[in-house]
């Protein structure tokens, strides 16, 4: 049986506007931070990832700022698994989050890759989301929840992003899994009834053209 080999990954960075999706692309592509971004539109970040055989391909779908509910569903099919980013200093883009989990798990199901991101950090006198409500949130998703400032660090960065391919390689091996098994009972052994009945009919078939 040949064996699929995980060669790729997408990633989807899901939120409101302004809540710093481009900013944390960015920072996972570059090591840096800029300030500013005068585009808004969606745009595919790729990153070659070395392994011990060869590399794999991650590819970041950084969704932009008018997001509708048809926008979610298509970027939802194409990914594998999804970064749900707000700022700690908005609330209401805490919440927001709410909806687009929902079209998630519509397109995808309750299990799949997904981990809940908290930006903005360093933002401290601005804070409007604690702790309390970002851990209901992670519960509620049942996903990682991390809190991280993309404008002082690459840290939070890089461990929101292994975690999310770790979430997708277990899901590819689980899916590789389940195909492989689906394959071996396709190809199992019939039952002694099922050939006894066969080698039946043949006989049959045999002594009736015999007759002719
Ligand atoms: N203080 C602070 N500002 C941040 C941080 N991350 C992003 N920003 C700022 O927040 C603003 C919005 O960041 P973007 O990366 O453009 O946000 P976005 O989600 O891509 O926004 P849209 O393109 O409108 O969807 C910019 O001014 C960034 O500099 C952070 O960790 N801390």
């Amino acid at each position: 049986m040949s064996q699929k080999r995980f060669t790729g990954a997408r990633t989807v960075l899901l939120g409101a506007s302004g809540v710093g999706k481009t900013a944390f692309a960015v920072r996972y592509i570059t090591k840096r931070f800029i300030g500013d971004y005068d585009r808004d539109k969606e745009m595919v970040y790729t990153r070659q990832l070395p392994t011990p055989r060869d590399e794999i391909t991650l590819d970041i779908l950084d969704t932009g700022a008018r997001l509708t509910s048809e926008t979610i569903e298509k970027h939802t099919k194409w990914g594998d698994g999804y970064i749900l980013i707000y700022s700690l200093t908005d609330r209401a883009s805490l919440i927001y989050l709410s909806e687009v989990k929902d079209i998630i798990t519509k397109v995808k199901g309750r299990d799949c890759p997904l981990t809940l991101v908290g930006n903005k950090s360093d933002l401290i006198s601005a804070r409007e989301v604690n702790d309390e409500e970002s851990c209901d949130f992670g519960q509620k998703f049942d996903c990682p929840k991390f809190e991280i400032s993309v404008a002082e660090t690459s840290q939070g960065v890089l461990e929101v992003m292994d975690e999310i391919m770790c979430q997708i390689k277990r899901d590819f091996v689980n899916n590789l899994n389940t195909s492989n098994q689906l394959a071996i009972a396709d190809n199992k052994p019939r039952s002694k009834l099922y050939s006894m009945k066969k080698a039946f009919k043949k006989r049959i078939n045999r002594s009736h053209s015999d007759t002719y």
